[in-house]
């Protein structure tokens, strides 16, 4: 599974990392920082759908999205769209991402940045936070229950937020019990990688009012906000179709539109 791989080699370059700065500096810098003021999960509390807006060159089911890249004018172009928050890829290998992008960013855009990674240690928390991250991805698949609560709680010293990836009805209530205030549901299945928004439409409705709720992945017209609006989702996080669409603004109102 795409997973484990993924999992593998973030972990040996993490090893690699922790080989240029260790843990132990990565954390007293992060915690050294102006503490958060968990900037990303009120920005999802506006009252309408909030759009993430996903910076994103390449990933394991499309290959190569966006041959020419300019991130950081990829990123304001969302600000200037009216997106409510931004999402960097920073994996390397299967989605070309990098740290740098993330770092870049925040020193251009000032909207709530997510670090789009496969967290498996909280050296990248920490080091998420020194790039400029107002929120992790936590994925429920990788993660042990105890693990996501003990990463939410570093979250919760940084004053940054997580993102607590889930794909079924299990992995929500683990998410529940774990302590996420944010859930997200990815629309794509991991294994087969077809896309099925009705996904978030079924969970939805496990999740409690008071915990945000984001649908990931899949999302292309209108016709599919419509729908994840009425099913009361808090916001959708949204890559391909952005990226490859050459006006964003004009892409972002036409899916607005009520
Ligand atoms: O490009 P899409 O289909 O709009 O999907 C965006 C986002 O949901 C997707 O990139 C994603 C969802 N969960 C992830 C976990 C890791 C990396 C990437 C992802």
């Amino acid at each position: 599974m795409i997973l484990d791989k993924l999992a593998q080699s973030t972990y040996k370059r993490v090893e690699e990392e922790k080989k240029q700065i260790s843990p132990e500096e990565v954390k007293a810098k992060a915690l050294s920082m102006k503490k958060g003021n968990f900037e990303f999960e009120n920005a999802l509390r506006s009252n309408d759908i909030t759009f993430i807006c996903e910076v994103k060159k390449a990933s394991p089911s499309k290959g190569i999205i966006a041959e020419n890249f300019p991130y950081v004018q990829i990123a304001k172009e969302y600000e200037q769209a009216g997106a409510g928050c931004i999402s960097v890829l920073t994996e390397p290998e299967y989605f070309k991402g990098d740290k740098k992008y993330l770092k870049e960013i925040s020193e251009n855009v000032s909207l709530p940045l997510i670090r789009k990674d496969f967290v498996i240690d909280e050296y990248m928390i920490y080091d998420g936070k020194l790039h400029g991250a107002s929120c992790v991805l936590l994925i429920c698949s990788l993660l042990s229950e105890s693990t996501i609560r003990n990463y939410i709680g570093i979250c919760d010293t940084l004053g940054i937020s997580a993102l607590v990836e889930a794909h079924d009805e299990m992995e929500i209530n683990k998410a529940i019990r774990a302590g996420a205030r944010i859930i997200g549901v990815n629309n794509r299945d991991l294994k087969t990688f077809t896309v099925d928004i009705s996904n978030s439409e079924r969970l939805r409705k496990l999740v409690p009012e008071n915990i945000l709720f984001v649908a990931e992945s899949g999302i292309k017209n209108n016709g599919d906000i419509k729908r994840l609006r009425e099913a009361k989702v808090d916001a959708v996080l949204i890559g391909e179709t952005f990226m490859k669409s050459e006006n964003k603004k004009e892409m972002l109102k036409e899916l607005a539109a009520m």
